[in-house]
């Protein structure tokens, strides 16, 4: 691909897809392309295009790669902006981890062990599974659960079995919200809360009552009754930004992705062969086989333009929008109904060890999910590092520091009766306001897929439309989509492994 700058730098345009392009150049210009991105998304369709013989230029704004899932620097440690798990369900990041060689770095349960403690009573519970098929694999699990009645866990398997049966192709179901089915089929607001919210709130972001029955349904049907180890737990026993910031630099680097980091792509225009004709007809029709140029600022008053035949915007919903060009999307401004929600994390360090286990989920206190993070981090000197998980806490995203530190301390001493004694060394908050997109009951509506009506233009990232809540699995099935997407229309095979990951 041939690159022209702009700026105190500017030279001659000399792209091939530029006016008076012989068609031989034309040609050579559909195969390269600008990926706009480099969250998972991004990276993810860069490698499948660049795999499948693209040149491709992959532009972050940011100085690393990684998108929402990264990590920072804190003295000797090594933070996650929050926590990250996966499934087992998870086919696509598992394959995305396999093509960027990370399969190392991560730990999977061999079997879903959930320890669910409740605050209220000190009683610990397990949601697990055992070696039958579904749904009996999670029944023995289910009759022990001792945060619920009898009658109540009865009530949840038939509800489970109701849940099993929603047809996820039904547009029906993105129009209801999760609580309101829940309540129709007899489920307490104790079986909410000890039950469907834990899983809920932690894989979409949203409680019952926030949530789309259609995300939900995915969820639990994906995840507790497709297949006997679905839902087993995986997370990264490293700093994520080993994986996605520097295995992937890596992977990248290998394909021959030209990568430019710390890149903001501040404009997309379409090349058409015409170039400029004044004719302003309909701006989809114009950009009909053009090549796209896109604008990067790559430093104070710096700019470089990069001119490739395919474009994957691979960017949060409202940088997309602002960057779509117009006729791109039937209805653009469908992107900027789609929410956001927020994710928390409390790091605490303590001087001693005080979660005797690498995870647990807790109900009856404002407490979540803790990991342990100790080694993960490069805590040294002993003590233990735990970091709390809060989800869909749009009322405490904001909330000052000291005021979370009174809250949570006193919670985690509740939940982990180790910590009473114990010294803290540390604490810190990691917010991130715009963490998922909001799993609302309509958003599937307003989620685009990856084609747009301008040829060799593609959406991808977490909140188009894959059927997922916004998650890594979404993140890298909608770069799979994308670049499936964009290989088709140039004729370039696309590798059968990517095929079935997506
Ligand atoms: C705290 C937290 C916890 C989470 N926990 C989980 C979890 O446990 N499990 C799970 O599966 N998912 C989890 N998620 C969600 C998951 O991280 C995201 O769904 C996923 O990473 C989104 O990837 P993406 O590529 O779609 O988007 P992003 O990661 O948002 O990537 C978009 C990239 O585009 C870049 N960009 C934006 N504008 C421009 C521009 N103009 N030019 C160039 N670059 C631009 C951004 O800098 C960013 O790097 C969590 C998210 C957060 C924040």
């Amino acid at each position: 691909m041939t690159t022209t700058r702009s700026g105190p730098d500017a030279g001659p345009d000399t792209g091939p897809a530029g006016p008076g392009a012989d068609p031989a150049a034309r040609g050579r210009a559909r195969r390269t392309a600008v990926v706009v991105g480099g969250g998972l998304a991004g990276v993810t369709a860069a490698l499948a295009l660049a795999d499948a013989g693209v040149e491709v230029t992959l532009t972050e704004a940011r100085p690393r790669l990684g998108g929402l899932a990264f990590s920072f620097k804190r003295g000797e440690l090594t933070v996650d902006n929050g926590q990250h798990v996966f499934l087992r369900c998870c086919t696509a990041y598992q394959w995305f981890l396999d093509r960027i060689a990370a399969r190392d770095l991560v730990t999977l349960q061999d079997r879903l062990d959930v320890p669910v403690l409740d605050a209220d009573t000190g009683r610990t519970g397990r949601i697990g599974r055992v070696g039958l098929p579904v749904p009996l694999h999670l029944a023995p699990s289910l009759l022990r659960y001792p945060h619920l009645s009898v009658a109540e866990r009865a009530s949840v398997g038939r509800a489970a079995l109701a849940l099993r049966g929603l047809d996820l192709d039904d547009p029906a179901l993105d129009r209801v919200d999760f609580a309101s089915w829940l309540a129709a089929r007899g489920q307490s607001a104790r079986t909410v809360e000890a039950l469907w919210d834990l899983v809920a709130v932690a894989t979409l972001n949203a409680t019952s009552a926030q949530s789309s029955l259609g995300l939900a349904a995915k969820v639990f049907k994906t995840g507790l009754l497709s297949a006997p180890g679905a839902a087993d737990i995986g997370w990264a026993a490293v700093p994520l930004g080993d994986l996605h910031d520097g295995r992937a630099r890596a992977a990248l680097d290998a394909a021959g992705v030209r990568v430019l980091l710390r890149s903001r792509a501040a404009a997309l225009t379409a090349r058409p062969p015409g170039a400029d004709d004044g004719s302003g007809g309909d701006p989809a029709r114009d950009v009909a086989h053009a090549g796209w140029c896109v604008n990067v600022e790559t430093g104070p008053g710096r700019g470089e333009q990069l001119n490739a035949g395919t474009v994957v915007l691979a960017v949060p919903q409202h940088e997309a929008h602002e960057l779509l060009p117009a006729g791109a999307l039937e209805e653009p401004e469908k992107l900027l109904r789609i929410g956001t929600a927020p994710i928390l994390n409390v790091h605490v360090i303590y001087d001693r060890q005080v979660l005797q286990q690498p995870f647990l989920a807790a109900i009856g206190s404002p407490v979540q999910w803790v990991f342990d993070r100790t080694r993960s981090s490069g805590l040294t000197g002993g003590g233990q590092y735990v970091a709390l998980s809060q989800s869909a806490v749009q009322d405490e995203i904001d909330l000052p520091v000291a005021e979370l530190r009174r809250r949570y301390l006193p919670e985690l001493e509740r939940v982990l009766p180790a910590a009473r004694g114990a010294a803290v060394r540390d604490f810190f908050v990691t917010r991130e306001r715009t963490a998922t997109f909001a799993p609302t009951p309509g958003v599937g509506a307003l989620r685009p897929g990856p084609a747009t009506r301008a040829p060799g233009l593609y959406l991808a990232g977490a909140w188009t439309a894959t059927g997922w809540p916004a998650t890594m699995e979404g993140a890298v099935r909608s770069g799979l989509h994308a670049s499936r997407q964009a290989l088709s229309a140039l004729g370039l095979p696309c590798e059968p492994g990517v095929l079935e990951a997506a």
